[in-house]
C-alpha cells in the first residue's frame, strides 16, 4: 500500500490496551465505522488469548499483534510462525535483537502466510520505545550517541532485514524517511493531540503535525480509549488527519 492510496481512516491504529476483552470489543465496535485497524498488546493478549484476533478480524478490523519480539533468531522465527497464523495484519519486533532475528522473523511470517494461503503481515522493527528519552538511552539503557542516530541505525537495519518499515517517534519521521525511502512504513506511537496529556510518553508529537512529515500510519491509544466518547475523540483527531490530507 503505497502513501497515496491510504484513506484517512486507514492511518490510525488504535491501541486497545485494556485488561479484558469484552471493554475491547465495545470501544472496537464505537469505532467500527471510523478506524480500520486495531492494535492489540500484551495486557489484552494474555487476558483474551488468540481469541480477540478472530472477534476483531469477525467485526472487519485488521489487526496488528503489538508482540515486540526480541529473542535469539530461532526463537522469533517460531513466534513469527505462530502470530501469523491468526492473520494479523502486521506484527513487531525489537530492532535491538538485530539482523538475522528480523530476517527470520520476516521470513517465517511469510512461509506461514503462504502456506496457509493468507495476506503476509507487515512486520516491523521497534527503533526505541517513545517512552526513552535521550538521558534514558544513554544512561540507562548504555547507548551513547543521539537518539534520533539510533533510531535511523535501526531503521536502515530493518530495511536491510526486509522489514516492511518501523516504529518510532514523530521526530525521527524525516531522517527515517531520508535514510530508507518513503515506502519504508513509518508507524507512530505517542501521539497527542493538543488536547490530549503526554501521561508516559517522552518523545510526543500530535497528529497534524506526525503527519506533515510523512507519518504513514499513528499509533493512539488513551487520547481515544480513555476519552468520554471514543467515537467523538477519534472522529476529532480524523478530522486533523483529513485537513492533512487535503
Ligand atoms: O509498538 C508500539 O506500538 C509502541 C512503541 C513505542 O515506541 N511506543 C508506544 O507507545 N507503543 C505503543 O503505542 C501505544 C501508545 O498508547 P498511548 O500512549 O495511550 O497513545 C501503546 O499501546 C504502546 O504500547
Amino acid at each position: 500500500m503505497t502513501e497515496q492510496r491510504v484513506k484517512p481512516e486507514e492511518k490510525i491504529f488504535v491501541a486497545l490496551d485494556y485488561d479484558n476483552m469484552d471493554d475491547a470489543l465495545r470501544t472496537a465496535d464505537k469505532l467500527g465505522d471510523t478506524i480500520r485497524t486495531m492494535k492489540v498488546g500484551l495486557q489484552l493478549f494474555f487476558h483474551a488469548g488468540p481469541q480477540i484476533l478472530h472477534r476483531l478480524n469477525e467485526m472487519g478490523f485488521q489487526v496488528f499483534m503489538d508482540c515486540k519480539f526480541h529473542d535469539i533468531p530461532n526463537t522469533v522465527a517460531g513466534a513469527a510462525d505462530s502470530v501469523t497464523q491468526h492473520g494479523v495484519y502486521m506484527f513487531n519486533v525489537h530492532c535491538g535483537g538485530g539482523l538475522a532475528m528480523m530476517q527470520r522473523a520476516k521470513e517465517a511470517a511469510i512461509h506461514r502466510a503462504k502456506a496457509q494461503g493468507l495476506t503476509i503481515p507487515k512486520v516491523i522493527g521497534v527503533t526505541q520505545l517513545t517512552s526513552t528519552a535521550q538521558e534514558t538511552l544513554n544512561r540507562e539503557i548504555g547507548i551513547p550517541g543521539d537518539v534520533r542516530d539510533i533510531v535511523v541505525h535501526y531503521a536502515r537495519l530493518a530495511k536491510e532485514a526486509g522489514l516492511d518499515g518501523v516504529v518510532a517517534s514523530g521526530h525521527e519521521i524525516s531522517y527515517i524517511r531520508e535514510a530508507c525511502g518513503e515506502d519504508f512504513l513509518t508507524v507512530i506511537p505517542g501521539i497527542r493531540p493538543t488536547w490530549a496529556g503526554a501521561n508516559d510518553q517522552k518523545r510526543v508529537m500530535t497528529p497534524g503535525e506526525a503527519l506533515r512529515l510523512g507519518a504513514h500510519y499513528l499509533v493512539i491509544g488513551r487520547a481515544i480509549t480513555h476519552a468520554n466518547d471514543p467515537r467523538a475523540a477519534a472522529l476529532r483527531i480524523l478530522e486533523e488527519v483529513r485537513q492533512e490530507a487535503n
